[in-house]
């Protein structure tokens, strides 16, 4: 009996949290973990419901879900996350495992190279344990399709042999719990969507949340922090936890380093216009780019291909990293004939918009 193992198919969160396909380079705010966040993001993960912060409706239905698998005494069905980076699907799988009391195995879609690398991780599971897959809408085909039957039927088909002389074994798994995680559930096909009894989507959080969570992650973090600088990190955040996370570490590497016995309003701004993201949370390539649709283009509409090449950027970085912000927050609009900034994007540069901006954006 053999399986095809690859030993990277069991990822380190650490290595998961390398495998974002987005280019976040050296951004502040990117949404995507950067290097320095593993070590933080592990410290700061709350264990339990309870600590999780916010997503008050998907909290009350996970606790539904799981209190009444723990009540008839069998693992729970499979559970799928679904939103962008950085909102909190790996630490809602770590949670899952942590109420149940049952282990938790952590691999990725990109990690499973062969439909053989995920049978065997199914073939070790035990009872009741969870398996979390990570950026599950890149699993290979037949990868996909053996997992099918697994969540399903709790089986696995061994192939034995090679050749026209191979045949294939099925052999029982226990039951267990696969919480599967993604940044793009339109990718996910549909009989595999079909196979999670509970999904959840994960959405921005509303800066009265993510208060809570720098007041949390200070208390952790040993910082002492008024409720004025709590609440001006959370607006400069972009709805993201691991950014609220991320600039908090920034801004107690400024109270260490001008021995501050409290963090105020003031040593936030101060600490954070160091690192150039400005009150509405723009950085300065977000404001590059609304600068030069306004002074450059008069406000637009801007092709992609021009507008990066005056910022200086690749076209998908500024799509896929810098546009989705802006475009969610009102800054920007995507016009079939380019991009143009609106009034809120010609205000917070400090300029009065156009008539027609004013009338239509
Ligand atoms: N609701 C929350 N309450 C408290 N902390 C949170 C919450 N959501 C996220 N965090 C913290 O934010 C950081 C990032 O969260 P997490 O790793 O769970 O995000 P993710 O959605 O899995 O991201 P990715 O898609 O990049 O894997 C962690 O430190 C985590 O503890």
């Amino acid at each position: 009996m053999t399986f095809a193992s690859n030993s990277d198919s069991m990822n380190t969160l650490k290595g998961l949290n390398n495998s974002h396909s987005e280019d976040a380079s050296l951004r502040m705010v990117s949404a995507a973990p950067l290097d320095d966040d593993s070590v933080s993001d592990e410290e700061l993960r709350p264990n339990t419901l309870e600590g999780f912060i916010g997503q008050p409706r998907l909290k009350a239905q996970l606790e539904l879900f799981l209190e009444a698998a723990r009540k008839r005494d069998v693992p729970p069905d499979h559970i799928l996350l679904a939103g962008p980076p950085g909102l909190g699907k790996t630490t809602l799988a770590m949670i899952v495992s942590h109420e149940l009391g049952v282990p938790i195995r952590v691999t990725s879609g990109p990690a499973i190279q062969h439909a053989g690398d995920l049978a065997s991780i199914l073939s070790s599971l035990e009872s009741g344990e969870v398996l979390f897959l990570d950026e599950i809408h890149r699993l290979p085909r037949a990868a996909e399709e053996l997992l099918y039957i697994a969540m399903e039927d709790f089986r696995v088909d061994v192939m034995v042999g090679k050749g026209p002389g191979a045949s294939s074994i099925p052999l029982t798994l226990p039951r267990f719990t696969v919480i599967g995680a993604t940044t793009r559930e339109g990718m996910l096909p549909s009989p595999l969507r079909a196979r999670f009894g509970f999904t959840a989507h994960l959405d921005f959080y509303p800066a009265s949340e993510l208060e809570k969570l720098v007041e949390r992650s200070a208390t952790v973090l040993d910082l002492h922090i008024t409720q004025t600088a709590c609440s001006e990190l959370a607006k400069r955040s972009r709805g993201t936890p691991r950014i609220a996370n991320r600039l908090l570490r920034r801004v107690r590497d400024w109270a260490i380093v001008h021995d501050l016995s409290k963090v105020d309003y003031e040593d936030v701004k101060s600490a954070l216009s160091l690192y150039q993201i400005d009150s509405e949370g723009l950085d300065r390539l977000d404001l590059a780019v609304l600068r030069t649709i306004v002074t450059s283009f008069d406000g637009g509409p801007v092709g992609l291909s021009n507008l990066s090449a005056m910022v200086g950027e690749e076209a998908e970085t500024v799509q896929t990293v810098c546009e989705p912000y802006l475009v969610r927050e009102g800054f920007l609009v995507r016009t079939p004939k380019g991009r143009i900034a609106t009034k809120k994007a010609w205000t917070h540069l400090g300029l009065s918009a156009p008539e027609d901006v004013m009338k239509s954006f």
